[in-house]
C-alpha cells in the first residue's frame, strides 16, 4: 500500500527523523505533538493547560492537512510527565472533542522532548 507523507505549515516541523503524519489507505498515523508554537518552534509556556491546548491545535492542523479533522480521530495516546495533570488534560480535551470520544490511553512518563509536560499522538480514519 502506498504511503503518503502529510505536512502542515500550521503545525510544528518535525524535530527528528519523522513526519508530522503518514497516511496509509484511509488511516492517518499522527505523530506525537508537543506544545511547540509552529511559527517560533518554541514551547508555548510552562502552563499545562496552555501546553495541552497547543498540542490539540497542532494535531488539528495536521488532521486538516490530511483532509480530516479532530472528529476523525479514532485513537489517542497521551503522555504526561505528571499524572497529577490528568484531570486538567481531560478538561482541555473536552474543549476539542465531543462524544463519541476516541479510544485513548493516558500514560505517565519520566520525560518528554524539549522538557514539555504533555505529548499526544493519534490515529485518524478518513471517510471514503
Ligand atoms: C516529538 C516527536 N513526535 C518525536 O520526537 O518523535
Amino acid at each position: 500500500m502506498a504511503k503518503q507523507v502529510i505536512f502542515s505549515e500550521n503545525a510544528p516541523a518535525a524535530i527528528g527523523p519523522y513526519s508530522q503524519a503518514v497516511r496509509a489507505g484511509n488511516t492517518v498515523y499522527l505523530s506525537g505533538q508537543i506544545p511547540l508554537v509552529p511559527a517560533t518552534m518554541e514551547v508555548i509556556s510552562d502552563d499545562v493547560a496552555e501546553q495541552t491546548t497547543q498540542v490539540f491545535q497542532n494535531l488539528q492542523a495536521v488532521c486538516e492537512a490530511a483532509g480530516g479533522s479532530l472528529k476523525d480521530i479514532v485513537k489517542l495516546n497521551i503522555y504526561m510527565t505528571d499524572l497529577g495533570n490528568f484531570a486538567l488534560v481531560n478538561e482541555v480535551m473536552t474543549k476539542f472533542f465531543v462524544e463519541p470520544y476516541p479510544a485513548r490511553a493516558a500514560l505517565g512518563v519520566r520525560a518528554l522532548p524539549k522538557g514539555v509536560a504533555v505529548e499526544i499522538e493519534g490515529v485518524m480514519v478518513l471517510e471514503d
